[in-house]
């Protein structure tokens, strides 16, 4: 269990300084709305309804890439959530933001600009170094409380994460709350009956070094997605290999197949891989093909096939937790979508303790119409879910305990 405080303990009618995790998908310049928002919003309105001022911070993308853009969109989108008039300030810490924090009147929420816009707040340092900067000496006296909701970027270091907490007194918000219970569940819960992974996606490097950390806690690994097809290699498949302009397999190879064969070696019997794949036929519809039938490193597989969803399904009934992270599929295609929604359902259907995580496998969830309460947790979180899975502490919720 966590041992922060929470807004439980917060006194009434604080200026309350709130760190969320806004970052979002930018598409043509435009903020795309999803599950932070809506997550966040309960943060905050919980904040604003009792009467405290409240200053949200938040970052969005990194310096040079192209979502590296203002937080005014993510004020008017977080406003609809919450329900309330969100104002946006754009500025960090120099006067426009410190006079429209001061002129801020009870119950009100004010954004800040993109924290990544401030200097201070990138470099990967020490809390302690991060508490000393000009951004946190700066805003931090303007505040009674500091509140910490940014679950999902709990991994950084950086100043508006791990500064202020040192400063203020600090609590943890809903989402940081929520997010630390589940996804800490695999390293920190035990589990009566069978313990299901379902591990996919494309960044397979992550995902193995789960597996290879979770091995004593989890009885049975469901494998797609490009980690699946790495070890469908190592088992000596024609599959799992960069063709055409794909550029998702072969470096990872490189990287990790010495501890995929130690895998298949020490855990082979809690490792299930794919009994067929599917891909493009020559028609454009979905055609599959049984693995022990290839015989050609020469098309890309984009799902697993029916017959290893139908070997999957009963292996998901039959547990009492399943955590997800990743997808088996190129689900956003419906043609391939089969692997990744046929294991959700599954999971839908079960009365287990589930976590689903991963922003992009997670959107599966609302586009193919499942309902989100038929999930333990929906995780709005990445790398710090990754981190979590692995029993890896996180310096954010380190500080926050600190505090
Ligand atoms: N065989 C495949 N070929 C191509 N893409 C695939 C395949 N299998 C899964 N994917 C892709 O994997 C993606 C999801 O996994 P990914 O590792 O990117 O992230 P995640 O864990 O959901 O999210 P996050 O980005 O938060 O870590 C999906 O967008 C899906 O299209
Ligand atoms: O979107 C995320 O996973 C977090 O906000 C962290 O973002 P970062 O990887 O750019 O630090």
């Amino acid at each position: 269990m966590s041992t922060f405080k929470t807004l439980d303990d917060l006194d009434p009618d604080q200026r309350v300084l709130v760190r969320l995790d806004l970052n979002s998908p930018v598409e043509d310049g435009e903020v795309q709305d999803n599950r932070r928002f809506e997550r966040h919003a309960e943060t905050v309105r919980e904040l604003a309804e009792a009467g405290h001022r409240v200053v949200l911070m938040a970052h969005q993308g990194r310096p040079g890439d192209d979502d590296f853009v203002s937080l005014d969109q993510h004020a008017d989108i977080l406003a609809e959530h919450v329900g309330r008039d969100v104002s946006f300030v754009a500025d960090t810490d120099g006067d426009d933001a410190i006079e429209a924090i001061e002129s801020l009147a009870s119950g009100e929420i004010l954004l800040l600009e993109n924290t990544r816009m401030c200097e201070d707040e990138l470099p990967e340092e020490h809390p302690d170094d991060k508490a000393k900067t000009e951004f946190v000496q700066t805003l931090a006296p303007l505040f009674d409380a500091y509140v910490n909701d940014a679950y999902s970027a709990a991994h950084r270091s950086h100043a508006s994460l791990v500064g202020f907490p040192l400063e203020l007194p600090a609590y943890a918000g809903r989402v940081m709350q929520t997010e630390y219970e589940a996804n800490s569940a695999i390293a920190t819960r035990e589990f009566d009956g069978q313990v299901t992974m379902v591990v996919g996606g494309t960044k397979a490097t992550d995902v193995i070094d789960v597996m290879n950390n979770l091995g004593e806690k989890v009885d049975r690994f469901l494998l797609g997605g490009i980690a699946g097809e790495l070890f469908l290699r190592a088992a000596g498949h024609d599959v799992g290999f960069d063709v055409d302009d794909a550029d998702l397999f072969d470096d990872q190879w490189e990287e990790n197949h010495e501890t995929i064969e130690s895998l298949i070696e020490e855990r082979g019997d809690q490792i299930s891989l794919a009994a067929d794949l599917a891909y493009e036929g020559p028609e454009g519809g979905r055609a599959e093909v049984s693995v022990e039938d290839i015989d050609e490193k020469d098309r890309s597989y984009l799902d697993i096939g029916s017959d290893t969803v139908a070997e999957y399904e009963p292996v998901i009934h039959d547990s009492e937790a399943v955590f997800v992270k990743g997808a088996l599929g190129l689900f956003e295609d419906e043609r391939f979508s089969n692997g990744t929604v046929g294991v959700l359902r599954a999971i839908a259907e079960t009365e287990c303790f589930s976590v689903v995580g991963g922003g992009d496998t997670s959107r599966a969830i609302e586009m193919y119409g499942l309902d989100e309460d038929d999930f333990g947790h929906v995780s709005i979180a990445g790398g710090a879910y990754i981190r979590a899975l692995t029993g890896a502490s996180l310096v954010g919720v380190e500080v926050l305990e600190r505090n």
